[in-house]
């Protein structure tokens, strides 16, 4: 491909993008690899730089483009190269017309940068929220440890962490193929060791989509003890059992729940579950990193209902904690509403529970919990509270 066919390859998969962020449709990345898998013409270096001025559009943009091309415009005025490809050739995007307006430079639409700083996240510490991540592996106690893999540093305070070169492919290492080691980032790996689990512990992980902390959770429990990994999603939780096979956790039972009747599909668990985990589903606000075109989907109304979705979530896992057990709650999200806030709707309405203070080794104490950010901690950002139940 010519420069100027990638500048336009990656328009045409904007413009694909910006739509599937308007109607809710499939994530940036499998957008990408439908589009490369229809274009097997095109090498992996076209691959790589179509996909590098894809997520560059996307992260200096906060609000989400008219089209691929305005993403590409707005490129184009930071840097002349870029803006010179631009030239009508044969597969290149046409000129640029003097009245055509590039997309807005921000971190994330004024609505929710608003919320974020309501919710006490500095102006200072916005522009890590867009950086682009780090690769974070978790060390998988539960198989023999692997061979040192190239460029891996450790991660201060987290023993079972790795830090990878970026680029590198995970999957094609021997210890990934062998469940060795898991991709997990280091601020999840954090959030899950709030449930403090241990051996012989009866632990539900009650959204557990695709398994990334019951893994986490069956090591730390050295397999042995009862774990149950629930979700509405069959999707995602088809995808645990051959991840948890590969790590070789052999105590994850997975169940499907039924949205609006869960308690009944856990009569079973009421009230004698020593922790339960709740990973919510949230706005994903501390994970722009990664999924940084996740900040167009964003609508009030969106957020409205995740929140009420959180509230149910609380409300189901908190009839499976024993006396005296434990809740752990986790939104990857940044805003006070989804996090702290939900926490203290939660204490309002349930005087009897208490905070458990916890001691992670990294975060801030915020409210009733600690939060994780980007800027501060170098992860996802996330919000965790640890509550217990009355004895
Ligand atoms: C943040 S994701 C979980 C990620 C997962 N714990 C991990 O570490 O990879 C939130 C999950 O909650 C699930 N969910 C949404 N509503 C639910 C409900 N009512 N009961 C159980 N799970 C639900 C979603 O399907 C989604 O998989």
């Amino acid at each position: 491909m010519t420069p100027s066919a990638r500048i336009q390859a990656a328009i045409e998969l904007l413009d694909a993008i910006v739509v599937a962020a308007r109607d809710q449709g499939a994530a940036a990345d499998t957008l990408i690899a439908r589009y490369f898998a229809e274009r097997r013409y095109a090498g992996s270096k076209d691959r790589r730089a179509v996909r590098e001025l894809v997520y560059a559009a996307i992260r200096q943009l906060g609000d989400r483009p008219k089209s691929g091309r305005a993403a590409m415009l707005a490129l184009a005025q930071a840097d002349p190269d870029i803006a010179a490809l631009f030239d009508g050739s044969a597969h290149a995007p046409a000129a640029i017309g003097a009245s055509e307006t590039a997309g807005k430079i921000g971190t994330a639409p004024d609505w929710i940068v608003a919320k974020l700083l309501d919710s006490g996240i500095g102006e200072e510490e916005l522009p890590a929220l867009i950086d682009r991540a780090p690769l974070d592996v978790r060390i998988n106690r539960l198989k023999p440890a692997p061979e040192p893999i190239e460029g891996a540093e450790p991660i201060a305070a987290l023993p079972d962490a790795l830090r990878l070169p970026s680029g590198t492919n995970v999957e094609a290492l021997e210890a990934a193929k062998d469940g060795a080691i898991e991709v997990q980032d280091a601020g999840s790996q954090i959030v899950t060791m709030a449930a403090k689990a241990a051996p012989d512990m009866r632990i539900v992980d009650l959204c557990a989509g695709a398994g990334g902390k019951t893994l986490a959770l069956a090591a730390a429990m050295d397999n042995r003890g009862v774990l149950l990994a629930t979700d509405t999603d069959r999707n995602r939780l088809s995808r645990l059992a051959p991840r948890a096979a590969r790590a070789g956790a052999t105590i994850i039972e997975t169940r499907l729940l039924n949205p609006t009747r869960e308690a009944e599909a856990l009569e079973d668990w009421q009230g004698n579950s020593d922790c339960v985990l709740i990973d919510a589903p949230c706005s994903g606000t501390g994970t722009w990193r990664r999924n940084p075109e996740a900040r167009w989907r964003l609508t009030p109304d969106r957020i409205e209902r995740l929140v009420a979705t959180q509230a149910h979530v609380l409300e189901i896992g908190a009839n499976l904690v024993k006396p005296g057990g434990a809740l752990i709650y986790i939104v990857c999200s940044l805003l006070d509403n989804e996090g702290a806030g939900q926490v203290a709707h939660f204490l309002g309405e349930h005087p009897e529970w208490s905070v458990d203070q916890l001691d992670l080794p990294a975060g801030r104490t915020h409210g009733p919990g600690i939060r994780l950010t980007p800027a501060h901690d170098d992860t996802d950002g996330f919000f965790v509270a640890r509550l217990k139940r009355p004895c």
